[in-house]
């Protein structure tokens, strides 16, 4: 279904009313990364980027999961030393439909000195808090039991009450070890020390950043898939990057965040735990046979196009495909 700059193009909005009631209707939906030069000067309900956000905040998916795995295959493509960066396992949770990309009141105005002023609202109620807290408290229960929530609670009030609600929470969860750390010393230690962290449990902004910052870790943005859940109805799948716009057209772009977020749709939106794992699988069949797109290479391997690494990738899932 037509979405981002493209359904600008086509019918001149972001989010057709039938992309929404498509999407709405679906078991899951796998969604290419929106974005661009052509539309940034787009007035703001113009742009494709609240297309998305207005996707996420209709689907109600305030849940949204970014694993960053530095693969064995890939530590040499990590910004880290290999001894930092090998084993690197967590899984970033990330609030996704509140906090200042939505929050009241916010716009540009002017002021009493007849100055332009932007602003916007960093707002969270506490179901908001209390839900994603869940979510993350279940998250960290099921891999390694550390969660760590991350927040600015030595300067901003939604912050305080993040960190109050998540406390609070802690003791129904007895088995999962919970800290605390502000998002500077986070953006820190995740650079410094990745190893430390099993679940980080963060609000909309913050996680948007951060999990920027840990997909270097894993080699490249062109890496990291994510799951945007909700309580019910369908979740969404999608990449954790852009839509590379500095690239476009160069068939340089790494298909593996897509990919990967195929079988996080498969695992997430559908139990689909096999399938899913067939995916990931043909993901490391290619790795282990040398492909590279450019943002993941190294010498000694071999160097493709996007268009290619999805081919082996294809042509690694029909070979495990029964017959
Ligand atoms: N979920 C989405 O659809 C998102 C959309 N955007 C939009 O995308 C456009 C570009 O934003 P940027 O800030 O440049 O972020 P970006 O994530 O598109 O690109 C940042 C850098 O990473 C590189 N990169 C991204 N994906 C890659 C891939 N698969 N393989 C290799 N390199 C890759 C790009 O070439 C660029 O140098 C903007 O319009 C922005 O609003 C940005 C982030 C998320
Ligand atoms: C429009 C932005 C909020 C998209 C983004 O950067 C993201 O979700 O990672
Ligand atoms: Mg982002």
């Amino acid at each position: 279904m037509p979405f981002g700059g493209a359904a600008l193009d086509l019918v001149g909005v972001p989010l057709p009313e039938e992309t929404s009631t498509a999407a709405k209707q679906s078991d899951a939906i796998l969604l290419g990364a929106i974005g661009g030069y052509k539309w940034d000067k787009n007035e703001k309900h113009l742009r494709p980027e609240m297309g998305l956000l207005n996707i996420r905040r209709d689907l109600n998916v305030f849940a949204n999961l970014r694993p960053a795995t530095v693969l064995p295959q890939l530590v040499d493509a990590s910004t880290l030393k290999k001894e930092v960066a090998q084993g690197v396992d967590m899984m970033i949770v990330r609030e996704l439909t509140g906090g200042i990309y939505f929050g009241e009141p916010r716009g540009i105005t002017i002021n009493e000195n007849g100055e332009e002023v932007g602003f916007n609202t960093e707002i969270y109620a506490a179901h908001e808090i209390d839900r994603i807290a869940r979510v993350a408290f279940e998250t960290a229960r099921k891999r390694r039991g550390k969660l760590c929530s991350v927040d600015k609670a030595n300067v901003l009030d939604a912050s305080i009450l993040w960190r109050k609600r998540v406390t609070a929470l802690a003791s129904e969860y007895p088995d999962v070890e919970l800290s605390h750390m502000y998002v500077d010393n986070a953006a820190m230690q995740l650079v410094r020390d990745p190893k430390q962290f099993d679940t980080i449990v963060t609000n909309n902004i913050f996680g948007d950043i951060l999990s920027d910052e840990a997909s270097m870790i894993t080699g490249s943005i062109g890496m990291l898939p994510s799951a945007s859940l909700g309580e019910s109805g369908p979740g969404l799948f999608e990449p954790i990057h852009g839509s590379a716009p500095d690239i476009a057209g160069q068939d340089k772009a790494n298909p593996l965040a897509t990919i990967l977020s195929a079988a996080m749709l498969l695992k997430y939106g559908l139990g689909e735990e096999k399938a899913a794992k067939m995916i990931e699988d043909a993901v490391v069949d290619a790795l282990n046979k040398g492909f590279r797109t450019g943002d993941i290479y190294s010498p000694g391997n071999k160097l493709v196009g996007c268009k290619e690494m999805g081919e082996e990738v294809l042509k690694s899932v029909d070979s495990k495909v029964p017959v």
